[in-house]
């Protein structure tokens, strides 16, 4: 019987060895435990010849595809930050080759779109392929889908490729699908961004809100709408830049809590087809925000939402260290200091093309600096509800719309009967008492009949007012009397 003391390995065979390992890693010793197996003369040998053809075969084919893939293919390259990437996954998670993928991602909700009521479900699923490579059929030609786990800094992220064989025009063809399915399935509804690690990602896709569903000063709202209907023109730019003003507008919406500057926002957004990219300055520092404008698409609304939280402690207003200690005391402290955000606003790097809009509780504890004309071009204040806010919140409730499912077993009220209640809901109800939100709230409690809105009032009124004198509220939006 053969021992290992007794087999001596062929001298000979090493330099043909150590040249195939560079080619095949680890058959150095692959073969020479097959030398040794080959010499024990026994059943294992055809086994082992079949082990080793595999692991040849398999080795040679991946040599060769990677060849093939190098010289013959192209490939487009998709980072997980951007929107290109929501592009694909949204068109490869409806594909066959995602849900026979062994290997996915799975997403809630955002990839699908229902094609039918009945198929409507709460949080859908949909998967996308992931780690690994998979292989599909475009046009005729053979594609494969690649998702890789890469490190972007502290975290690991996803990349993914996208390569076929024969002309990119094919693969270019491909990424427009991707787009316009993507257009499609974000049409007529407004693309809210935000950050997360510094960098933007879709977060919310909402239907448009009609800018006649918020309710305030007509003339106010008219004269946003042509103001940035304006900017937005095709010859603004031009303009702008022949006369060397930056092409920028920004607006400070501001008043109390629940009186709809979110709510304009999205509307303008949704009015003039831009996307919205919301910044959430207490959750930023100096250098994120720098990546952040830059990677700013060339035409979108960016929101600063509750814009008071930039840290005054590097404010640019000369001030007094008892005024500032004052000021600082009053509001909440953010990480961002001032002098970056209105670099980045409007200093050298910062972006063109953008309609700021920044809203803000506290008006009064705005730097300045900030909202002085260039930088904030027009202040809206959007106020309590007076009595016409009040009466035509009450008749967007309670007014059929053409497109309301109407329930068979109540007749709905006419329009003449809910203005009249209307009217009377306005006598009750005290003006700039209530915000917008807190009347809204209330009607769609009684959505069901306007009389009892108006018959719950007074009810609702005595009970707004004890919340509001429990939970001691200083930024009141009436002082409440006893
Ligand atoms: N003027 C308005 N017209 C119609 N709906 C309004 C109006 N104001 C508030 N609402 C309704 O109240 C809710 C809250 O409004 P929104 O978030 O826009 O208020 P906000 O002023 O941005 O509040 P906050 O300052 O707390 O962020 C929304 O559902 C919105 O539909």
């Amino acid at each position: 019987m053969a021992t290992l003391n007794n087999t001596t390995p062929t001298p000979s065979i090493l330099p043909q060895v150590s040249v195939l390992d560079f080619f095949l890693p680890g058959s150095t010793s692959i073969i020479t435990t097959m030398e040794l197996v080959l010499s024990m003369n026994n059943g294992a040998r055809p086994l082992f010849v079949c082990l080793l053809l595999l692991f040849l075969g398999r080795h040679i084919c991946r040599y060769i595809w990677g060849l093939a893939e190098t010289y013959f293919a192209s490939t487009v390259h998709i980072s997980y930050s951007t929107e290109v990437y929501d592009m694909v996954v949204l068109w490869v998670a409806s594909q066959p080759f995602a849900y026979r993928a062994r290997s996915s991602l799975a997403h809630v909700g955002w990839t699908r779109t229902f094609r039918s009521e009945s198929e409507k479900q709460k949080k859908p699923l949909s998967y996308s392929p992931w780690d690994g490579t998979f292989y599909f059929i475009y046009k005729n030609h053979l594609f494969w889908f690649r998702s890789t786990e890469k490190d972007a800094g502290y975290r690991k992220e996803e990349a993914i490729t996208i390569s076929g064989f024969g002309s990119p025009a094919v693969l270019k063809q491909l990424f427009d699908h991707c787009r316009d399915e993507y257009l499609r399935h974000t049409h007529n509804k407004t693309t809210v961004f935000e950050h997360q690690e510094g960098k933007w990602k879709r977060t919310k896709v909402r239907s448009i809100r009609p800018l006649s569903t918020v309710v305030m000063n007509e003339e106010e709202k008219e004269g946003l709408v042509k103001d940035i209907e304006g900017f937005l023109n095709s010859r603004s730019r031009m303009w702008y830049t022949n006369r060397g003003i930056p092409y920028r507008r920004g607006y400070l919406l501001y008043g109390l809590p629940g009186t709809g500057k979110s709510s304009l926002c999205l509307s303008i957004a949704g009015r003039f087809d831009l996307d919205v990219y919301v910044l959430n300055i207490s959750d930023i520092d100096a250098r994120s925000l720098n990546t952040l404008f830059t990677e700013l698409p060339s035409s979108c609304v960016l929101l600063l939402e509750d814009v008071d939280a930039v840290s005054m402690t590097q404010s640019r207003q000369v001030e007094t260290n008892s005024e500032r200690a004052e000021k600082n005391s009053k509001k909440p402290e953010g990480k961002l200091p001032l002098s970056n955000l209105l670099n980045a606003l409007d200093g050298i790097s910062s972006h063109e093309g953008r309609l700021l809009m920044m809203t803000t509780n506290h008006i009064d504890h705005l730097d300045p600096a900030l909202i002085r004309a260039g930088r904030t071009d027009k202040r809206i204040e959007l106020p309590l509800a007076d009595k016409d806010v009040m009466f035509r919140l009450f008749c967007m409730v309670f007014k059929q719309s053409t497109s309301d499912i109407q329930d068979p077993g109540k007749p709905a009220e006419d329009d003449a009967a809910v203005e009249q209640s209307a009217h009377k809901f306005v006598e009750k109800v005290p003006e700039m008492e209530f915000s917008p939100a807190e009347i809204q709230s209330f009607l769609l409690e009684h959505r069901g009949s306007a009389c009892a809105a108006v018959r719950k009032s007074e009810q609702w009124m005595a009970r707004m007012r004890m919340e509001r004198k429990k939970m001691g509220r200083t930024d009141s939006l009436v002082t409440v009397s006893d």
